[in-house]
């Protein structure tokens, strides 16, 4: 673990409030990105002139520290990046050091996160200096948080004046993050983000996995597909490798074969540039397996109830915010 040090202008720190599996996750592909930047400095720089290579990372618990240092000590290289794991307490300090503040906490704490005793001091930009420099940016992964509820939180609850206003974004990363495969949505703004922090923005996400923009309207279906659609795809994978278990194969073997054929299907989509329907006729010989068990899949509606999964978590999404969706299922159905 790293002490903190004095920065380079080409150096940022970054907070992490509320290090759960999230934080750790987007935290690790974040270092190990790092780390190969380092190890290959004659590729081309297509870095920001600045990025983050001091982390700060706060959780509430003991437990949790000792959990957070673990997974993430053996990433950080002296040298490439530092990082120091904080209870909760030190929130506001946390704040007050960092130059991008990222909430990995659960929704319903964001409000009482963001206007603890001395929080204020800690987001107010120094006019003094370089104010371009100063301004802070709050990145929210936070579900069914908007960008409106953010700045309603620290214009209105905390009391900032509206020219003193981090910059606020919202991005929904998933917990594929870890291995650098994520698929991230960053909410688009209007007026947009200056270039300069759409360009840290797209360096942060980028080092742990894929990066869309889309507008505000549409990141309720990007947490379901995207966050959710992660548990989404795992269970189809554990349903098939049960498939197979049934049919005598090793339950080891069966899911090593469910996972790996599951990231064929996804590459020849992503990387073959082939669209799910003709990947699917494409395997489907006439009078074969294949179209036999598609149909089966077809007659009990699995189409169907993978498109209202999508849709019912697009609509609790939307609804934690607001405190938390109550009875998840219930009164929509
Ligand atoms: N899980 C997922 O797949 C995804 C989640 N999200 C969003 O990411 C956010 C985090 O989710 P997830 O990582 O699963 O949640 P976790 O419960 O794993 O992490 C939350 C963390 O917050 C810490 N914490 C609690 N209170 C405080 C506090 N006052 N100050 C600082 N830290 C605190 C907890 O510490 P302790 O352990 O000690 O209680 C814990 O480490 C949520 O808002 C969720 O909507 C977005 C995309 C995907
Ligand atoms: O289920 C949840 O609420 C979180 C947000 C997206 C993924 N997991």
């Amino acid at each position: 673990m790293a002490a903190p040090e004095v920065k380079s202008s080409s150096e940022l720190t970054m907070a992490v409030l509320g290090c759960g599996t999230m934080g750790i996750s987007i935290l690790s592909g974040i270092l190990s990105s790092l780390d190969s930047l380092a190890a290959s400095p004659s590729e081309p720089p297509t870095s920001p002139p600045a990025l983050p290579r001091h982390f700060i990372a706060t959780v509430r618990s003991p437990a949790s520290v000792s959990k957070v240092e673990s997974a993430l000590s053996p990433l950080v290289k002296p040298a490439v990046s530092t990082l120091r794991v904080l209870q909760s307490t030190s929130n506001v300090s946390a704040v007050s050091e960092a130059d991008i503040i990222l909430l990995g906490c659960k929704p319903y704490m964001v409000g009482s996160l963001l206007t603890a005793s001395g929080m204020k001091d800690a987001l107010t930009v120094n006019h003094t200096t370089d104010h371009a420099r100063k301004q802070k940016i709050i990145i929210s992964i936070c579900a069914g948080v908007t960008v409106p509820d953010l700045e309603a939180i620290l214009r209105d609850d905390l009391g900032l004046p509206a020219n003193d206003l981090p910059i606020v974004v919202r991005a929904m990363p998933n917990t594929a993050s870890k291995i650098r495969e994520s698929m991230t949505v960053i909410n688009t703004v209007d007026p947009p983000l200056p270039d300069s922090v759409t360009e840290l923005l797209t360096w942060i996400f980028k080092q742990i996995g894929e990066v869309s923009f889309l507008p505000p309207n549409l990141m309720d279906a990007c947490t379901s597909l995207c966050a959710s659609g992660t548990a989404f795809f795992a269970l189809m994978m554990e349903a098939a490798a049960d498939g197979g278990v049934a049919m005598g194969i090793p339950r080891a073997e069966a899911n090593k074969m469910a996972a790996q054929t599951m990231r064929g299907a996804a590459g020849l989509v992503l990387e073959g540039g082939e669209h799910p329907a003709i990947l699917r006729e494409k395997v489907s010989t006439p009078g074969g397996c294949t179209i036999g068990g598609l149909l089966v899949l077809e007659e009990e509606g699995v189409r169907g109830a993978v498109a209202k999964a999508v849709r019912e978590a697009t609509v609790v999404a939307s609804l934690l915010g607001g405190g938390g969706a109550k009875n998840v299922n219930g009164p929509r159905r």
